[in-house]
């Protein structure tokens, strides 16, 4: 998995799974034109994380929990690309997570290492904002949209539909000469799912590997599906989370999205050394 100046070897003795640090510039964290000491405020998380030894840091300005409405292009741009241009040079890999075409334009100018859509590339020019560059791509399976997606989640088989899903993507992506080696998938935990449909994902994380051929990133971190069997709120589901992380690397996964960074990294140090 080859993006940029990074290169996440899949198997053998380089092999080490990835923290990325979840950093959201959203409305809760910035008043809209994304005031000063809420980029202070960004930094310091940021930073915070980077002591924790994160390997990625994600950065979102629009919220995608369910129910959460969209947000304009403008007000995304002007939350985001102030924190990208402050973090890009401080030494982790920077993902910008982001559904809309201008504003991968934009981060891949400002040269960030992987673009994170929720949406898969759907949206319309958006495979055309991220042909030609070498950022890394991680695709996403997402049923309906934030605003709807809890509602009523159903499938038929949802393991066979989110793997027919990115594979449609990838082949999208390929068809588009996007060279191969960029592209990661992740099934969207919460992203119209039940707890029982996230479960069913959780534990086919080998199965969506092997059938998209694809590296891939699990975003499970302080989600409902950890909640459901734990019975912990948000604020105390860290070690419920390193769990489902630790069940997603197990089974091959190259990449966990989480909040509690340091965490992640001590189980995955204690992992990795029984490898
Ligand atoms: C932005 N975002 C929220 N949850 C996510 C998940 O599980 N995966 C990815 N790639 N992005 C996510």
């Amino acid at each position: 998995f080859q993006f940029g100046r990074f290169n996440y070897p899949l198997q053998g003795a380089g092999r080490r799974p990835r923290v990325m640090g979840i950093l959201n510039v959203t409305p809760d964290s910035f008043s809209d034109g994304g005031n000063y000491q809420a980029l202070e405020f960004a930094l310091g998380h940021a930073e915070a994380m980077i002591e924790e030894g994160v390997d990625i840091i994600d950065i979102g300005g629009e919220s995608t929990r369910p129910g959460s409405p969209p947000v304009s292009l403008e007000d995304e741009l002007q939350r985001v690309m102030p924190v990208v241009y402050a973090l890009r040079d401080l030494g982790p890999a920077i993902s910008v997570d982001t559904y809309k075409p201008q504003v991968m334009r934009e981060a891949i100018i400002a040269g960030v290492d992987m673009i994170n859509d929720i949406n898969g590339f759907r949206v319309p020019g958006a495979i055309d904002a991220v042909r030609d560059s070498d950022c890394a791509l991680c695709i996403m399976h997402m049923q309906s949209d934030p605003q709807h997606m809890q509602l009523a989640p159903s499938y038929a088989d949802v393991v066979d539909e989110v793997i027919a899903f990115l594979r449609e993507r990838i082949d999208a992506l390929l068809e588009a000469g996007i060279d191969p080696r960029r592209l990661c998938i992740d099934p969207g935990f919460g992203f119209g799912k039940t707890v029982e449909h996230n479960y069913a994902l959780l534990k086919a994380t080998g199965r969506l590997i092997e059938e998209t051929g694809m590296p891939l990133l699990a975003g499970l971190s302080r989600k409902s599906m950890i909640g459901a069997v734990t019975g912990k709120p948000v604020e105390r589901r860290a070690a419920g989370s390193v769990g489902g992380a630790l069940a997603a690397v197990a089974q091959g996964a190259i990449i966990v999205r989480v909040h509690d960074v340091a965490d992640t990294v001590d189980a995955l140090k204690v992992w990795q050394a029984a490898q």
